[in-house]
């Protein structure tokens, strides 16, 4: 991507005391660009917000929010963070919240009822905050998160506790605030939510970045295996596999494991077997694969 970044993170270091939460750690968003940040339980994704919100020092390398330093009231005004867990007072209601939010960030009060809208709260904007389901209320985290045009957002977690309705519209915002050019880093565990629904993908593992790219490109550098799932015909299971290999799975299935590039060549000799075969299903690592594989292999070379 050309644009310059709106958020750039270099060789950043950030410890606790003795612990190393964050080591080495570089990665840069763009405008428009949605990153997914991933990492295990205490992989460090929380210390990079509170690092790139000026909450935490950083103890060895940089980080720039629209080129300032994190905690400059021009990096304060260009983000927004929603944390993992909100809380708003529960007497206020939705717009209540919003209005006192949007004098904070001086924001012009005539947008909130069009961000109510955005996040599907226009009905409940006059109702408590208390009234509201967990749902309801991460929504309007997110509308909070939107106010005043940020241009990075900061998610961390935003769609825990979402049922998967709510997590596809709350995924349409934040493919709207994309669009209009706003960069945005947010850190999930559930894999499959993001999988299409974000540009890159950025794996974090005890405090090191061990993945940053394309879906398309990690799958490329990894190089894992697709499976065919192949079913016989009745009686010809045993055939099959003295022909192919692989392993079976029961009376009829064979799984046959091959690399990236020999998968279609595979499909297509196996169309060339139709007295042997009656189905055949490929299936490419997904992001769950990738995951494992690079978190893996950050395991293994930190290993004694
Ligand atoms: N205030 C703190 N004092 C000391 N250690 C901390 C503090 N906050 C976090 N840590 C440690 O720093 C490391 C990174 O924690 P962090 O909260 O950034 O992880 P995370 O990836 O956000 O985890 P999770 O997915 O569980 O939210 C962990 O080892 C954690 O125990």
């Amino acid at each position: 991507m050309s644009a310059q970044p709106i958020l750039t993170v270099d060789g950043l270091g950030v410890r606790y005391g003795r612990l190393r939460a964050l080591d080495g750690v570089s990665l840069s968003v763009a405008p428009g660009e949605r990153v997914a940040l991933l990492g295990h339980n205490g992989a460090g994704k929380s210390t990079l917000f509170k690092t790139i919100l000026g909450f935490l020092p950083a103890a060895a390398g940089r980080v720039t929010v629209t080129g300032q330093a994190p905690g400059a009231d021009a990096a304060r005004v260009a983000v927004n963070y929603l944390p993992e867990t909100v809380a708003f007072p529960r007497s206020l209601t939705g717009t209540e919240v919003l209005r006192y939010f949007s004098g904070l960030r001086r924001a012009p009060r005539s947008a909130i009822p069009d961000l109510l809208d955005r996040v599907g709260l226009a009905e409940a904007a006059g109702r408590p905050v208390g009234s509201y389901s967990k749902g309801m209320r991460q929504r309007l985290g997110l509308a909070q998160a939107l106010i005043g045009a940020p241009r990075l957002l900061l998610l961390d977690e935003p769609t825990s506790g979402l049922d998967p309705l709510s997590r596809r519209d709350f995924y349409a915002v934040i493919a709207e605030a994309a669009g209009r050019g706003c960069a945005v880093l947010l850190s999930s565990h559930g894999l499959e939510e993001i999988e299409h629904r974000t540009d890159r993908i950025a794996i974090l593992s005890r405090g090191r970045l061990v993945a940053d790219g394309t879906l398309e490109a990690l799958a490329r550098r990894a190089a894992l295996p697709a499976t065919i799932r192949v079913t016989a015909h009745a009686g010809q299971a045993d055939r099959l596999q003295a022909e192919l290999g692989g392993t079976r799975f029961n009376g009829c299935r064979l799984d046959l494991s091959c690399p990236p590039d020999q998968a279609l060549p595979m499909v297509a000799r196996l169309a060339g077997l139709p007295e042997l075969v009656s189905d055949v299903d490929l299936h490419r690592p997904g992001l769950s694969d990738l995951y494992r594989h690079y978190s893996d292999l950050s395991a293994e070379e930190s290993r004694p």
